[in-house]
């Protein structure tokens, strides 16, 4: 049974991936969407059905909480499925000066952006085989240190090198990993014009666009797609300028810049 997973389903990139990934590979036979709101996951299920031949499961799951890897070998023991698609992309991100920030905020983060992704590795990828091919959701802010993201940006800077770690482990059996490094989406996460940083005034990514392409980059065999020129341009300014400097710069761009500091 050939498959593909997506987590972070029920909403902003990890739907719009789930929609274009029932469209474009219609020859799976299951497509597994995770998150842990059940409802939303059933809307998009019930979407989804009338243009695809592909069966659509859903699979309530909190990925922070540690109990949900057991559930998830122990579906795949009992479903057998080759995963084709795999796109690790279920994030949360709160701001704020470290310090002021409430603890629960922080160890979420950790749990589900560090934790949970790396989890979702191990418990998927024993199921990939050659042709197969993961995309994982990053973002720029690992490419130098955020002062009131420091957390998230610390989070999305420990993916950005395990992906590229894992990547050399499957490539020589034929499994493709992407990062996929977004700058601003407007989803729920960070819906546009609501934050009171300066980085909320930066370009907003086009959501279908960036699928898609992300989808084709991945399939053959890219190891990193940043999605804007503009948010390529600060990749390649992170790796020139040394880390205390840039978090100078990324401060003056964050929610410190208007005293936000939530
Ligand atoms: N929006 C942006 O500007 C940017 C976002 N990103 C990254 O993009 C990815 C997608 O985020 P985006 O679509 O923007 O935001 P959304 O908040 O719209 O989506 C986040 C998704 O993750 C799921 N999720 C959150 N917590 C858990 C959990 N504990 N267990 C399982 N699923 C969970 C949510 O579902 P539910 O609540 O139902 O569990 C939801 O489906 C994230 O990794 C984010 O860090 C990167 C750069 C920029
Ligand atoms: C560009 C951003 O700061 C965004 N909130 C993110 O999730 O990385």
């Amino acid at each position: 049974m050939d498959i593909a997973i997506i987590t972070g389903a029920s909403s902003g990139l990890g739907r719009e991936f789930a929609r274009h990934i029932a469209d474009r590979y219609q020859r799976l036979d299951e497509i597994w969407l995770i998150a842990r709101r059940h409802e939303r996951l059933e809307v998009l299920a019930s979407e989804l059905a009338p243009s695809t031949h592909t069966a659509l499961r859903v699979v309530p799951l909190d990925l922070a909480d540690s109990s949900s890897y057991g559930r998830l070998g122990k579906l795949l023991a009992d479903a057998k499925p080759v995963i084709r698609v795999l796109v690790n992309n279920a994030g949360y991100e709160r701001e704020g000066l470290l310090r002021d920030m409430r603890p629960a905020d922080m160890l979420a983060m950790i749990d589900l952006n560090v934790k949970g992704v790396t989890m979702v590795n191990r418990v998927f990828l024993p199921y990939m085989s050659r042709g197969s091919f993961e995309i994982v959701t990053g973002s720029v802010s690992a490419f130098a240190p955020m002062p009131w993201q420091a957390v998230y940006g610390a989070s999305k800077a420990y993916v950005r090198s395990l992906v590229f770690a894992i990547r050399e482990e499957e490539h020589p059996r034929g499994v493709n990993i992407m990062l996929l490094s977004p700058g601003n989406m407007d989803t729920e996460m960070n819906v546009r014009g609501s934050g009171g940083g300066k980085i909320g005034m930066l370009p907003y990514l086009d959501l279908a666009g960036t699928v898609k392409r992300s989808l084709s980059l991945a399939e053959r065999g890219c190891g990193e797609y940043t999605p804007m020129t503009f948010y390529k341009a600060y990749r390649l300014l992170a790796k020139l300028v040394p880390s205390t400097l840039m978090a100078r710069f990324t401060r003056l761009n964050s929610g410190g810049a208007n005293g936000r500091g939530l």
